[in-house]
C-alpha cells in the first residue's frame, strides 16, 4: 500500500464529498516520503534527541557544587531518605522507553537497533507533549527473563518505565513480571496506551453511529499486546465477549482448536466461523492492530450498516482509507496515522498517563486511571476546537463527528484535561504517594 506524507495531503489533494457529507482526503502517490523522512532523521544532526542541562556550570564554584565536592551533599541526603531522590535528581520527570525490537509498528522483528527511531520518536512525544524527559534504551536480550532483569536493574535510574514494541505473548510476562518487581509505575504502552485510545474512540463512534457497545458484533485482527489488551478494556466496559471474534494469521480464534497461549484463551469463540472474512461479516466494528491491508473491499461491503473501522496497524493500515470511503458512505475511519482524519494512535494516552502517575508519585498505572482516561478523551473529543489545533492541521473547521471522533494529538488541552482526570484518579484509588491536586 502507498499512502501519502501530510505535505502531499495538503499540496495535492482533493476532497470528495461522501454521501454522508463527510469529506474524505484524495490522495494522490507520494514519490519522496522515504527521502523527506530521512532527510528529517539524519540532518542537520543524526537522530532527534539531545540531553541538555538544567544548572549552570561555567565557574569554579558551579562546578564545585555541581561535581565533587559539591555533589556529595545530596548523595548522603538520599543515603539517609532515598525519596531525596524525587528532590535532589532528575528521576522524577524520567521515563525509560525501553523495547527488545520484536514488534516494532506493524514492521514486525526488526530488532532492537532499527527500532531506535521509533523509541526515539516516542521520548520526542513525551517532552513535547507532557514535558517528560525520556530517554530510549533498545535492549538485545536473549529471553524474557533476560530482559526483566535488564530493565530492574536499571529501574533506579527512572521514575517510571513505558514498555514499547515488544511481542505477544512475551509483552504479558515481561510487564507483569517488572512490575511486581519495581515499585515505579511500569506501562506496556502498545497494551493499554492503544486500548485506552480505541475504547475512547469506539464509545464516540458507536454514540454518532446510534448503536451500544453492549450490543455490537466486533471482529478484532491481531491477537497480540495491542488485540488482546483492547479486548481486555472492552468486556471490562461492558462489551459481551461472545460478541467478539478475535483473528490471527491462523484464521478466527476459536475453543479447543488448537494449542492457545493462556492470554488469547478468554477470547476464544465457540463460532463456526473460520476465515477473517466470516468473522467480519455482519459486524459493526472491525479493529486491526496486525498488518496492512487485511480488510478488503469485499469485506468491508458485507459489515452491518453504519460499520466503524479502525485500521491501526502501523504506518500502513489493514485498508486504504481513500478506498474504504469510496465503498462505504455511512462508514467511521479511523487510522494510526497522522496525516487522516482520525488518528487513533496510543500517543493519545501515554504521555499524560505517564504525567500524571509521575505528578502524584503513583506506585503503579491502575485500571481506574485507565479508564479515567477514556472517559477524558472521549469528553474531550466534544468541546470546541481551538483555533491553534485548526491552524496545525491546516483545517477550517473540526468538529465532533464523524472525521473527528477523538481530540488530535497536537491538541494542547490534552496535557490539561487528560492528565488531570488520569491524576484524580490515582489518589482516589489509593496508588498517589504525593497529592498535588
Ligand atoms: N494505532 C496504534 O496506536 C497502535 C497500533 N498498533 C499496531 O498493531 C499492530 C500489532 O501490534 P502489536 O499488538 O504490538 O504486535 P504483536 O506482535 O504483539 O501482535 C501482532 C498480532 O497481529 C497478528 N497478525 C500479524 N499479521 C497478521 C496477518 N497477516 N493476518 C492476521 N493476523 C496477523 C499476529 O498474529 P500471529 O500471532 O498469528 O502472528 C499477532 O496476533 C501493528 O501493526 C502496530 O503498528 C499497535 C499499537 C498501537
Ligand atoms: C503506535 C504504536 O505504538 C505502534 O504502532 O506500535
Ligand atoms: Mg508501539
Amino acid at each position: 500500500m502507498h499512502l501519502l506524507n501530510q505535505q502531499e495531503l495538503t499540496s495535492s489533494s482533493t476532497d470528495l464529498e461522501t454521501p454522508s457529507g463527510d469529506v474524505a482526503k484524495e490522495q494522490k502517490p507520494a514519490q519522496d516520503l522515504t527521502a523527506t523522512a530521512l532527510a528529517y532523521h539524519g540532518e542537520p544532526r543524526p537522530g532527534k534527541l539531545e540531553i541538555s542541562i538544567t544548572k549552570p556550570c561555567a565557574t569554579q564554584q558551579q562546578l564545585s557544587l555541581a561535581y565533587s565536592p559539591g555533589v556529595a551533599a545530596p548523595v548522603g541526603a538520599i543515603v539517609s531518605d532515598p525519596e531525596a531522590v524525587y528532590r535532589y535528581t532528575a528521576k522524577g520527570n524520567l521515563v525509560a522507553v525501553v523495547t527488545d525490537g520484536s514488534a516494532v509498528l506493524g514492521l514486525g522483528n526488526t530488532g532492537p537497533l532499527a527500532s531506535k527511531p521509533v523509541m526515539e520518536g516516542k521520548a520526542v512525544l513525551f517532552k513535547s507533549f507532557a514535558g517528560l524527559d525520556a530517554i530510549d534504551i533498545e535492549v538485545e536480550a536473549e529471553s524474557p527473563e533476560a530482559f526483566v532483569d535488564t530493565v530492574a536493574r536499571i529501574a533506579p535510574t527512572f521514575g517510571a518505565i513505558n514498555l514499547e514494541d515488544i511481542a505477544a505473548p512475551h509483552c504479558f510476562k515481561i510487564e507483569q513480571a517488572l512490575i511486581e518487581r519495581l515499585d515505579i509505575p511500569v506501562l506496556h504502552d502498545d497494551q493499554h496506551g492503544t486500548a485506552i485510545t480505541i475504547a475512547a474512540a469506539l464509545q464516540n463512534a458507536l454514540e454518532l453511529q446510534g448503536k451500544v457497545l453492549p450490543e455490537v458484533r466486533i471482529a478484532c485482527v491481531g491477537a497480540g499486546a495491542a488485540g488482546i489488551a483492547t479486548l481486555r478494556l472492552l468486556t471490562a466496559l461492558g462489551a459481551p465477549k461472545e460478541n467478539i471474534l478475535l483473528i490471527d494469521r491462523q484464521g478466527v480464534i476459536r475453543e479447543e482448536e488448537r494449542l492457545l497461549h493462556p492470554y488469547c484463551r478468554p477470547f476464544a469463540s465457540s463460532t463456526m466461523k473460520r476465515t477473517l472474512a466470516e468473522a467480519v461479516k455482519e459486524a459493526d466494528v472491525f479493529i486491526g492492530v496486525a498488518a496492512p491491508d487485511l480488510l478488503t473491499v469485499e469485506m468491508l461491503k458485507s459489515m452491518a450498516p453504519r460499520p466503524i473501522v479502525f485500521a491501526l496497524s502501523n504506518p500502513d493500515p489493514e485498508i486504504d482509507p481513500t478506498l474504504a470511503h469510496r465503498v462505504r458512505s455511512d462508514l467511521i475511519l479511523a487510522t494510526g496515522r497522522t496525516d487522516y482524519p482520525n488518528q487513533v494512535n496510543n500517543v493519545l494516552v501515554f504521555p499524560f498517563l505517564f504525567r500524571a502517575a509521575l505528578d502524584v508519585r503513583a506506585s503503579c498505572i491502575n485500571d481506574p486511571m485507565k479508564i479515567a482516561a477514556v472517559q477524558a478523551l472521549a469528553e474531550l473529543a466534544k468541546e470546541p476546537v481551538p483555533e491553534q489545533v485548526l491552524e496545525a492541521y491546516s483545517e477550517s473547521h473540526l468538529g465532533f463527528g464523524p472525521a473527528y471522533i477523538l481530540p488530535k494529538p497536537l491538541d494542547p488541552r490534552l496535557r490539561e484535561f487528560v492528565t488531570a482526570a488520569v491524576a484524580q484518579a490515582a489518589v482516589k484509588s489509593g496508588v498517589a504517594r504525593i497529592n498535588h491536586l
